[in-house]
């Protein structure tokens, strides 16, 4: 269900009707703002989906809206070329003054999808958390190929999520696509009540539209994952969109927690708590940062090599935005600087009361005073067990000695968590709410390591790496979850750092 959106603008096409050297065979399905009709090229027969977006039926406002839109949308479509976004072949505008709904009307003429993730959800039926994976790691790619630009897509929802005959996934509809004007865009006020995030309702609509971010496609990233592993459940209760936006609202304000849906798999209920952080500074940043998160079995298919070379190119150029991010270590080409790719868990508390914590920091501990409260809030965010404050404070020792100002300018290495900058921004958190995200500040470093410890936590026991723990934790810290999962284990050339932490550790722990 869209906001703001007119009754019936949906123009009756009849079967046979040609348009842009196409023939409509049937309709797909209607839109807030038109419809989806199947088609063939009149040429030979190949197969397409045409989109009509009638403007002439609509009162003026509705109408410059509905101009807007189809202007976004054949504007973008005919500059984004990447094998996860729908293919737009042609747009036109329709010149047909014996059908006043079609006359004027935009056309746009694309490839045409089997179905789309909405239609796959309708059936009832839980994906298999394996397809769920691929699925999600494929819009994912589609995203990040587009906040890589500079778009902000504005309204990915399950309709607009596009499966092609091999399953491989399209993201469709890109009538409120806008390009980045610094870090925002801006786009009409309408969107999709299910999928726009809480601080939507908040933003003021200048002249130029509403503000809108990548965090806004991220927010709406985390209901669709929660759809896609509970059968079509949305996140919020309610029966109705109106009222699941009033409940998103409500836990916005910090008056309901969040609830994840039990079906939604252990390793991704932390990047979905995060991606529905209230707070839209507290997700992950853009879509790269997500992919960056994704958990290690979403594997991502390879779309048909069905396009021309400058496709390709682009194609390749997309594929490295994902997996630049999963699996390039910047700064440890030797697999020895902090490597920390991919998810951050948990915007959701543990649930150990404070204080209570099992590992927390004994009072004689030389950790300083003021990092204490971040170090436990650290741990405290993460549902696995080992992850401890005492665990934490130990790494914090043996990465930097608890200084705020470590550098090691040579692995490209700062702060107290001795981040790597670029691998920060995959994970980063504001853990002093200070609106940044900045390795350099303590808070803020320590936060987002112990998001990330709390995710290699979760994928070593997925891969059964559980004896000693703590060292495996150090140690993929160190390297990367990659490093110690194919050494079964400590990885020679980091035993050292991991005998230092865990010396500290059980100083800590006595
Ligand atoms: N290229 C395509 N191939 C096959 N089906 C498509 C294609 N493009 C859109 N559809 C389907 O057509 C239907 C109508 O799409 P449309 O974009 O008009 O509206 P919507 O996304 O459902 O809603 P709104 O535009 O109001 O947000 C949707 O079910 C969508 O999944």
């Amino acid at each position: 269900m869209s906001t703001g959106f007119p009754d019936g603008p949906v123009p009756e096409v009849p079967p046979g009707y040609r348009v842009a050297g196409h023939r409509i065979t049937g309709p797909i399905g209607a839109g807030g703002w038109g419809a989806v009709y199947a088609a063939v090229r009149r040429r030979d027969g190949a197969p397409a989906a045409v989109k009509i977006l009638p403007a002439a039926r609509l009162a003026p406002g509705q109408c410059r809206q509905a101009s807007e839109l189809a202007r976004r949308e054949a504007e973008f479509s005919a500059r984004a070329e990447h094998p996860r976004l729908i293919r737009t072949f042609a747009t036109a505008v329709l010149r047909d003054p014996g059908r006043p709904g079609l006359d004027g009307a935009v056309v746009l003429v694309m490839e045409r999808a089997e179905r789309s993730l909405a239609d796959l959800l309708a059936e009832g039926r839980a994906v298999p958390p394996a397809e769920g994976a691929r699925l999600l790691a494929e819009v994912c790619e589609g995203l990040a190929h587009m906040h890589r630009h500079g778009w902000v897509h504005g309204d990915l929802k399950p309709a607009n999520v596009l499966l092609m005959a091999d399953g491989s996934v399209r993201l469709a509809d890109f009538g409120l696509t806008a390009e980045l004007d610094g870090t925002h865009a801006y786009v009409p006020p309408l969107g999709t009540l299910d999928h726009v995030p809480p601080e939507w309702w908040s933003e003021r609509s200048g002249v130029r539209g509403v503000a809108l971010r990548p965090s806004a496609d991220v927010w709406a990233f985390g209901v669709l994952a929660h759809q896609v592993f509970a059968g079509g459940t949305h996140p919020f209760p309610g029966a109705a969109a109106r009222a699941r936006a009033l409940a998103a609202q409500s836990y916005a304000r910090g008056r309901e927690r969040l609830r994840l849906d039990e079906r939604v798999p252990g390793e991704w209920r932390a990047l979905v708590a995060d991606c529905l952080a209230a707070d839209r500074t507290a997700r992950p940043a853009d879509a790269a940062a997500l992919a960056a998160r994704l958990p290690a079995s979403a594997p991502v298919r390879r779309p048909w090599r069905r396009r021309g070379a400058l496709a390709v190119a682009v194609a390749a150029v997309g594929a490295l935005v994902c997996a630049a991010t999963v699996a390039v270590l910047p700064g440890s080409p030797d697999g020895t600087g902090p490597g920390r790719p991919r998810a951050v868990p948990s915007g959701t508390p543990s649930g150990s009361p404070s204080g209570t914590l099992p590992g927390a920091l004994p009072a004689d501990a030389d950790v300083p005073a003021a990092l204490r409260e971040p170090i436990a809030r650290a741990a405290r965010r993460c549902p696995e067990p080992e992850v401890t404050p005492v665990l934490l404070a130990a790494m914090l020792k043996a990465e930097s000695g608890f200084d705020p100002k470590a550098a090691r300018p040579e692995t490209g290495e700062y702060g107290i968590a001795m981040w790597t900058p670029a691998v920060f921004n995959a994970w980063a958190q504001d853990g002093d709410l200070d609106g940044r995200k900045d390795y350099m500040s303590p808070p803020d470093a320590i936060i987002s390591m112990g998001s990330y410890v709390c995710w290699l936590a979760q994928q070593f026991k997925r891969r059964g790496l559980t004896d000693d723990l703590p060292g495996l934790l150090a140690a993929g810290y160190r390297t990367s979850d990659k490093s110690v999962a194919e050494a079964r284990g400590v990885p020679e050339r980091v035993r050292p750092h991991v005998a230092k932490v865990e010396q500290y550790l059980a100083e800590y722990s006595r």
